[in-house]
């Protein structure tokens, strides 16, 4: 039996920090073992102890603490031995002994050792300064395999999968199936291991006594919570990509694989697994239709028990956290791009959807949601502008610099509260474009799972057609170009320098009304011509993606009509946040109660957050909706 984690953990902390390396490393990867035999044996136990149905509740909560406590006992000791507290419970999941561990090496020479370990570190902080910039360092040093940087910690389904997919690649479909399966059979029972440690002993924090049936309701709560949250836990880890289903990607390429194999029962079988994720998808449906003629019309193909099992079940958990929610008052962030709307109560239900995927934009970071804002939110914002124009020099319509055959119009944020102070406003539309941009922010950093992001700048723009003035027109309303450098379209690079505004990260464009003719958005490839996406603006419509040259893109001539948007830039960079930003904060009374968080706090908060892009800890104002809804899921994904 080994010592136990903490112990470990902190001899090993003591030593490094006397600079005893050997004695440290030997510490931190006993620390690590220790940490997995506990899992381990608590996992066994939780076998072993399993319930036995037709008794009475309290029969079976007593005999199975029973069974628990003395299996557990058997195995690794008194609970006060191996028992760890949240925090340092907290510390083994953000692989902390990791980042030790990599510079323990590094100074025992294990240059190798070194880089898996800042790599595995690394992975589960990608916001933590320091381990970048290790990593970076490691990669430069000769001697560095580049196998080295790998995860330690890396569930093997995830293995499997990788490999499956440079299988596929190479044409190798038979051994990449089989990787799948696996990886699917492996991904499954990850899933199971981490929901049973869900039941384990959890820290209470303010223990008063209250109603047995209400203490054992937030207990159950939290545990359905847990296990919720075991589908995150065992995705995939990597950056610069938005999170993606673990589930229905290990499926999509199953079914593809299968089909490639023209074994047309099993890629049947697969698509009615995936069905059960998007059961209106159209797509999915006409392969099935297609695979049943393949198979001479095999109708008795039913999807796979394993999937069907899994999606039925944190289904019905989605249901009773949903009722907490509405009943309740407990927050439930929903992991789930896929929760069908029959789950979600009325009064919690968010009408935001993906209306394009990064792939259907053909792109990697780039996204159309829909929803966004609702009918009567784009007319109050649109009566902000028509009041706005009215009501001052600097607002009035002027030129547009890009094209003669335009007029343009713009409002910030700030001054809009300003003159809203001042009575020129309606005050409750400019709150509401506050809001709204906030909104925005939200989502984007949820979708590309950043860190914090800041606004650089938000803008309410209209540019409308000069009548009688578009005859024979052939020019842009705005000229292709990106967002955050300048453009060379002839040698198809775009420089991140001055005059461009190089701390813009990410761009947001939500738009307002669709009743204007031209003003179509498009995204070309680095020259400038070949258009990859297009795309007709329409009220909540949000268009997210990342400032840079991947996104070049312009806006088709506005021929006739008003075409208005929120224009929005945001930056990764706390330094280069807009100044005005804060003013306006202030003056809508928007108190951030979460501080400025810390780095670990910042991972933590991606980890947990939701689809809404709220942490628990995130005490930012809802937005402009009800608290209710704003705090409720707010958009799910099509395939
Ligand atoms: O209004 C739009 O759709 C795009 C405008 C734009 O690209 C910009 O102002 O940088
Ligand atoms: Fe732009």
């Amino acid at each position: 039996l080994l010592p136990p984690a903490d112990l470990l953990l902190w001899d090993g902390i003591s030593l490094f920090s006397r600079g005893d390396w050997s004695g440290a490393r030997d510490r931190l990867l006993g620390a690590l073992r220790s940490h997995r035999e506990v899992r381990g044996q608590k996992l066994r136990c939780g076998k072993q102890c399993g319930i036995q149905g037709g008794k009475w509740l309290e029969e079976v909560v007593l005999e199975r603490a029973d069974c628990l406590v003395s299996c557990e006992r058997i195995g690794l000791g008194e609970p006060t031995r191996y028992r760890l507290t949240r925090d340092t419970e907290r510390n083994f999941h953000r692989a902390t002994p990791y980042n030790y561990l990599q510079v323990a090496h590094y100074r025992l020479e294990e240059l190798n050792e070194a880089a898996a370990a800042a790599f595995t570190f690394y992975l589960r902080n990608p916001h933590h300064q320091q381990i970048q910039d290790d990593v970076i360092r490691f990669r430069s040093m000769k001697g560095v395999r580049e196998k080295s940087f790998r995860d330690l910690e890396e569930p093997n389904h995830v293995t499997l999968f990788t490999q499956a997919v440079s299988l596929l690649s190479e044409g190798k479909i038979k051994s990449a199936v089989g990787r799948l399966e696996e990886s699917l059979t492996l991904f499954l029972s990850a899933q199971e291991d981490c929901r049973s440690l869900c039941e384990g002993t959890q820290e209470q924090e303010n223990e008063v006594h209250r109603d047995i049936s209400e203490v054992i309701a937030e207990y159950y709560i939290q545990v359905l919570q847990c296990k919720q949250r075991c589908v995150l836990e065992d995705s995939y880890k990597g950056q610069k990509h938005p999170r993606e289903d673990t589930m229905i990607s290990l499926l999509t390429l199953l079914e593809e694989g299968y089909a490639k194999l023209e074994n047309w029962e099993s890629a049947n079988q697969i698509a009615r697994s995936l069905l059960l994720f998007h059961p209106q998808n159209k797509t999915i449906q006409e392969r099935i239709y297609h695979y049943k003629k393949k198979s001479y019309g095999q109708n008795s193909i039913k999807p796979r028990k394993s999937v069907a099992g899994y999606v039925h079940r944190t289904l019905e958990e989605k249901k009773l956290l949903y009722y907490a929610m509405e009943n309740l008052g407990i927050s439930f962030q929903d992991p789930d791009f896929w929760t069908p709307d029959e789950i979600v109560p009325e009064s919690l239900r968010e009408t935001v959807t993906v209306a394009l995927t990064p792939n259907q934009m053909n792109g990697t970071m780039r996204v159309t949601m829909d929803g966004v804002i609702s009918k009567e939110e784009c007319k109050a914002l649109l009566s902000l502008t028509k009041e706005a124009a009215g009501s001052g020099d600097v607002l009035r319509w002027r030129r547009s610099p890009h094209t003669p055959y335009e007029r343009i119009q713009g409002l910030g944020v700030l001054r809009a509260l300003q003159m809203a102070s001042s009575g020129a406003l309606d005050s409750s539309q400019a709150q509401l474009y506050y809001h709204t941009s906030e909104r925005a922010r939200v989502l984007t950093q949820f979708y590309f799972e950043t860190k914090k992001l800041h606004f650089s700048y938000t803008q309410l723009v209209c540019q409308s057609a000069i009548e009688g003035e578009q005859e024979g027109r052939t020019d842009l309303s705005h000229p292709v170009q990106a967002d955050n450098c300048e453009l060379d379209t002839e040698e198809k690079e775009c420089y991140r320098e001055p005059p461009a505004y190089v701390h813009r990260d990410y761009s947001g464009l939500l738009y307002l009304n669709e009743d204007f003719q031209g003003g179509d958005l498009f995204f070309t490839a680095m020259d400038g011509t070949t258009v990859t996406a297009e795309l007709h603006p329409s009220c909540g419509r949000l268009v997210l993606f990342s400032s840079g040259g991947e996104n070049a893109h312009g806006v088709r001539a506005v021929t006739g009509g008003k075409r208005c948007a929120i224009e929005m830039w945001f930056t990764e960079s706390a330094e280069h946040a807009d100044q005005e930003r804060s003013r306006a904060k202030a003056l809508v009374g928007d108190g951030d109660l979460s501080q400025e968080s810390s780095e670990s706090e910042n991972t933590k908060n991606i980890r947990e957050t939701g689809r809404d892009g709220r942490s628990a800890s995130d005490s930012e104002k809802p937005t402009g909706r009800s608290h209710r809804r704003s705090s409720g899921r707010s958009f799910k994904d099509e395939l």
